[in-house]
């Protein structure tokens, strides 16, 4: 089993979207894939459920999925380590580990994509981060970012703090914004690639709402060096 972490270089950057599409494409190419979001904050009230509406559009987007799993949901829509406290359920680490390790035994997928809160560096609880997890869970880091300006201190900053934490197995999803000059998106690319290895570019699709409905069929990435990437975890 290949563990994939989709984390990011801040919250909104795009996971979800690009959680869907690797989910989307990996089981296109009849892999067995599952999709875990752990820690979701800002659930949607179901009448008396919480649903996780980051594991609603993955799992519209890929539906050939073999199962999903959210291990705790919370009403606040803000960092796990406040919400925690706010609602009085502690994270513990070994707990969400046992549960991802637990649901992994009984549906056995290929590929288990595993999708942070925000940043690399946003707390669970008081002594631990995102890295801690990604570490723990023994997972291959993606990390989502952008094209446009202002990518490459984000890019770098995320990429050498999980390098930091003794992680190596990393590579990028980058997001094309809107509008950016040519020039720049290139050189951006260029520099993010020599930090870690590009697996695709997503699209700016206009209208794209990772709360409603599901990826567009037409959502296709370029650069994609998703079938070839020789994956180590
Ligand atoms: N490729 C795209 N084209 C257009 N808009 C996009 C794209 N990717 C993301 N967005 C916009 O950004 C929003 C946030 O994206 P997404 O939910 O994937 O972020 P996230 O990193 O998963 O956030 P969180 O930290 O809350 O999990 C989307 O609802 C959409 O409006
Ligand atoms: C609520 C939001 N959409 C995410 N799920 C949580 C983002 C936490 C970000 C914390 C931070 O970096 O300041
Ligand atoms: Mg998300």
């Amino acid at each position: 089993m290949i563990k994939l972490f989709i984390t990011g270089t801040g919250t909104g950057v795009g996971k979800t979207v690009a959680s869907a599409w690797l989910c989307r494409e990996l089981t296109n190419q009849d892999h067995r894939v599952a999709y875990v979001k752990p820690l979701q904050t800002g659930g949607i009230p179901f009448g008396e459920a919480l649903l996780s509406s980051d594991l609603e559009y993955v799992k519209a987007s890929a539906p050939l999925l073999i199962d999903t799993l959210c291990c705790m949901n919370f009403h606040t829509p803000a960092s796990p380590h406040l919400v925690a406290q706010e609602e009085n359920r502690p994270i513990e680490l070994s707990q969400l580990i046992d549960k991802i390790d637990h649901f992994s035994q009984e549906c056995k997928p290929d590929f288990l994509i595993i999708e942070g809160a925000g940043g690399i560096a946003v707390p669970i609880n008081d002594t631990e981060e995102m890295v801690d997890f990604c570490k723990a869970l023994k997972a291959h880091a993606i990390v989502v970012s952008s094209t446009a300006l202002g990518t490459l201190n984000h890019s770098k900053l995320t990429i050498n703090y999980l390098k930091q934490h003794g992680l190596d197995q990393i590579s990028t999803i980058l997001m094309r914004p809107e509008q950016e000059l040519k020039l720049i998106e290139d050189d951006n690319l260029l520099r993010i690639a020599q930090m870690a290895p590009n697996l695709a570019c997503l699209p700016f699709y206009s209208g794209l709402d990772s709360e409603k409905g599901s990826l567009p069929t037409d959502f296709i990435a370029s650069n994609n060096n998703l079938q070839d990437f020789k994956w180590t975890t």
